[in-house]
């Protein structure tokens, strides 16, 4: 067994896609069979390589293991899933005769194949952070399946660092995944830990052996309320998990990291209790362990988040250190760390020339927060006086950015606090359902989609063409009236009932409203992964906001002059551009995001006046948002759903108000969904394979429900039959008066081929279930 001390400064993870996203074009590339198996190994060992350096570089050690070894070629999750062979039944191809899994195969497992749809995916905590679901049953047989995280270690050994592999611990895999089909109705992944865990031994066996004197289990289940377990019975499964892990021997020192929410002095306690070496708490989110849970704790070496791993401002160093030295005078080992991962935010401010300085004083992106960890760390070993300069930089950024032009403006601070009761809701239901019907006389069993067409090559290499100046203004807009006027007639040809315009003019469905609206700015390489290979770029919201002029209008009225069918408006929700972009933290998120609905609520008047009859207000990220704990869910839902209703409360009966949420576990929060009071609401359902029916049925969920039945996050194109059985399973659930016809989320990732296909087939479907409603009436 190894004895070393923990590292005084440390970060949870890094983000893996690269700097300049290589990893994502080395996915794409061998995924698109452009590139060699070995060409791609190579590519990710190199991102892999260039992280270590740069961490080295920032100041972390090289050989203290307080670099993390947290790289993924696509999720983290599948990565302790495939170590540990959680692979489920549908999947046993991808296994060898000796039961273990390659690049191909867990390649299959993420982005599925012909036959299979891939694990399904959902959002990673409160993050917008999405892994890949592992299913469980009964009969899984756990072995050791991949060994790759210990061969990262002994790649970084090779190149002269000790680092720090990281894994998702065996009580969060177990919580965060889901019953494998056929399992019996009383079947709980979590029933299985005690044969999980003796392959955890295994792998930190081979992790020692790699040469790790640290390991990672990252244990945030321990943090959540909403995973479905209650909290006595996750306790009494950590300690079960960890007094095996502990009493192992070859292994690595074990450290748990836990974030996203406080930890609390129980589930702490139990932690320090069965002997682990560290352990993380998230203390942005949460508080820091009481004096006496500190005390009764040993020497276990407190892992204090303090860095705010989620969101990218400077923050209050001072503060922070504080913190520390706080907790080092109960008497703990202290260690500085980030309150999360960082792959939720940026590689560098270096890398937005074009931000105002006077902004980019006020960030800090995973490089800076590296530089703050280690600016603390030295504190913690030199005393403050060695880094007052730092502590007092930052605080002087804190005072600039408060007293700064634009974090405040008058005028939308005058029109939040005018408001009342009325602004928030809209004439009854019904009385709107009967205005609707008589303007836009639609069939039963409405086809449409959730609002953007694929995002060509054609149309990316415009984009780029008028960013850089090398075409004007009018000719990229003509280019863009002619791709909408192309996927106006698509629709047509294709025979669905309600037409988008596509949203070729949106790089991104937050970015463009960030663009449009003031009190935002952007980034230009500040991407973050979401899933697999995909990036998000959110912007940045730093002031009070409010909208200029109308933006989407002339493209929604262009679309609505080239057909007879109505066009349905298309506009990002209050929400989720809050959850989407990184957010001021000076003042109460309600208070944003009511900010944000005024901005829309201006935009959806002009809509109506310009003869938009349908307009839906994108909410994929309501649920994302909610909060961890029990006791704060009521307040988030509460402002939440106010502000949907600010924004959409002003439309006229007969305007049609949509909604769109994708990702499923849509019961937990069909309250608020129901308070939204959309007319219309699209939600994610083909890959949960119409789980949600049963929860809408339930609820006597009595408007429009459009229950996603083509899954767009792979190529692959719903056959009619298949398409028809979906919407079968849906009208066992839901009356046929209140059910759409729609894809589970936006085709922009699609390529126009199987986009057409699977239109087409979901039109021919939708028109086979009318015939069979008209025969059965
Ligand atoms: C992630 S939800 C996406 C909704 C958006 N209207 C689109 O179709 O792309
Ligand atoms: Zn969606």
């Amino acid at each position: 067994m190894t004895t070393t001390t923990f590292p005084t400064g440390t970060i949870l993870g890094y983000p893996r896609i690269g700097r300049r996203r290589e990893l994502k074009q080395a996915l794409e590339s061998y995924w698109r069979g452009a590139s060699e198996r070995a060409a791609f190994e190579e590519a990710a060992a190199g991102v892999r390589r260039a992280t270590r350096e740069r961490l080295a570089a920032l100041g972390l050690g090289r050989d203290d293991s307080s670099i993390p070894e947290s790289s993924a070629h696509y999720d983290q999750v599948l990565d302790t899933a495939l170590a540990v062979g959680a692979v489920p039944a549908r999947f046993a191809d991808v296994l060898d005769a000796d039961g273990r899994v390659d690049l191909d195969g867990e390649f299959t497992l993420a982005r599925g194949d012909a036959e299979r749809a891939p694990l399904e995916m959902t959002k990673w905590f409160d993050t917008n952070y999405h892994y890949l679901v592992p299913e469980i049953g009964p009969e899984t047989a756990f072995h050791v399946a991949d060994s790759r995280i210990a061969a990262r270690v002994a790649e970084a050994r090779a190149e002269g660092f000790t680092t720090r592999p990281v894994l998702v611990g065996p009580v969060t895999l177990l919580l965060l995944s889901k019953a494998e089909d056929g399992a019996p109705a009383e079947f709980s992944p979590l029933d299985r830990l005690a044969d999980l865990v003796p392959v955890y031994v295994e792998v930190l066996r081979e992790l020692r052996e790699a040469g790790a004197e640290w390991v990672q289990l990252d244990e945030s289940g321990l943090v959540s309320e909403t995973l479905g377990v209650d909290a006595d019975t996750v306790l009494e499964a950590t300690r079960a998990a960890y007094a095996q892990l502990h009493s192992a021997t070859d292994r690595p020192e074990l450290f748990v990291a836990t974030a996203y929410a406080d930890l609390g002095d129980e589930a702490f306690r139990t932690l320090a209790d069965s002997g682990v070496a560290a352990i993380g708490v998230d203390l942005v989110r949460g508080s820091a362990p009481s004096a006496e849970a500190v005390a009764a704790a040993g020497d276990v070496t407190i892992a204090a988040g303090v860095i705010d791993g989620h969101n990218i401002w400077r923050g209050d160093l001072a503060a922070a250190f504080a913190t520390l030295e706080e907790l080092r005078a109960q008497g703990a080992t202290v260690a500085a760390s980030t309150s999360t991962s960082l792959q939720h935010v940026p590689h560098d401010v270096a890398d937005e020339p074009q931000l105002d300085a006077r902004l980019a004083s006020w960030l800090a992106f995973a490089d800076q927060k590296v530089g703050q960890i280690v600016t603390l760390a030295r504190g913690l070993t030199e005393g403050r006086d060695a880094i007052a300069a730092e502590l007092d930089a930052a605080t002087a950024a804190a005072e600039d950015r408060a007293g700064a032009p634009g974090v405040r403006d008058e005028k939308v601070r005058a029109r939040t606090a005018a408001l009342g009761e009325k602004d928030f809701s809209r004439e009854d239901a019904e009385v709107r359902e009967a205005a609707q019907q008589t303007a836009l006389g639609l069939p039963v069993l409405p086809t449409t989609t959730i609002g953007s067409f694929p995002q060509t090559r054609e149309i990316r290499v415009e984009r780029q063409r008028f960013a850089k100046g090398e075409i004007d203004r009018e000719t990229y807009d003509g280019f863009l009236r002619e791709e909408i006027a192309r996927v106006v007639a698509l629709q047509e040809e294709l025979g669905l009932d309600v037409i988008v315009h596509g949203e070729p003019e949106r790089n991104d469905m937050v970015q463009y409203f960030a663009e449009n609206f003031d009190g935002f700015d952007v980034t230009v390489n500040g991407w973050v992964q979401s899933y697999g290979s995909r990036c998000t770029r959110p912007s940045i919201l730093w002031g009070d906001v409010s909208r200029p002029e109308a933006f989407t209008v002339p493209w929604s009225s262009y679309a609505q002059s080239l057909t007879s069918k109505p066009v349905k408006g298309m506009l990002t929700g209050p929400v989720t551009i809050l959850a989407w972009s990184f957010v001021r933290d000076d003042q109460p998120l309600g208070e944003t995001a009511n900010q944000v609905a005024l901005a829309l609520r201006d935009e959806i008047e002009d809509l109506e006046t310009a003869g938009i009859g349908i307009i839906q207000v994108d909410e994929p990220a309501l649920r994302e948002l909610l909060p961890l704990k029990q006791a704060d869910q009521a307040d988030y839902l509460d402002w939440s759903v106010a502000s949907f209703r600010l924004a959409t409360s002003g439309a006229a009966e007969r305007t049609q108000i949509h909604t769109h949420l994708c990702y499923s576990e849509f019961g937990q929060i069909i309250d608020a969904i129901d308070g939204l009071d959309a007319d219309v609401t699209s939600i994610e359902a083909a890959r949960s394979r119409m789980e949600v029916v049963e929860d809408l049925e339930k609820h006597h969920y009595a408007r429009g429900i459009g229950p996603g039945v083509y899954d767009i996050h792979s190529p692959r194109v719903p056959s009619t039959e298949e398409i028809e059985q979906l919407l079968e399973t849906a009208l066992e659930g839901i009356d046929s008066r209140l059910l759409w016809v729609n894809p589970d989320c936006g085709l922009k990732t699609r390529g126009y081929e199987e986009t057409e296909a699977s239109l087409r087939n979901l039109v021919e479907a939708a028109k086979t279930a009318r015939e069979q409603l008209a025969q059965n009436a």
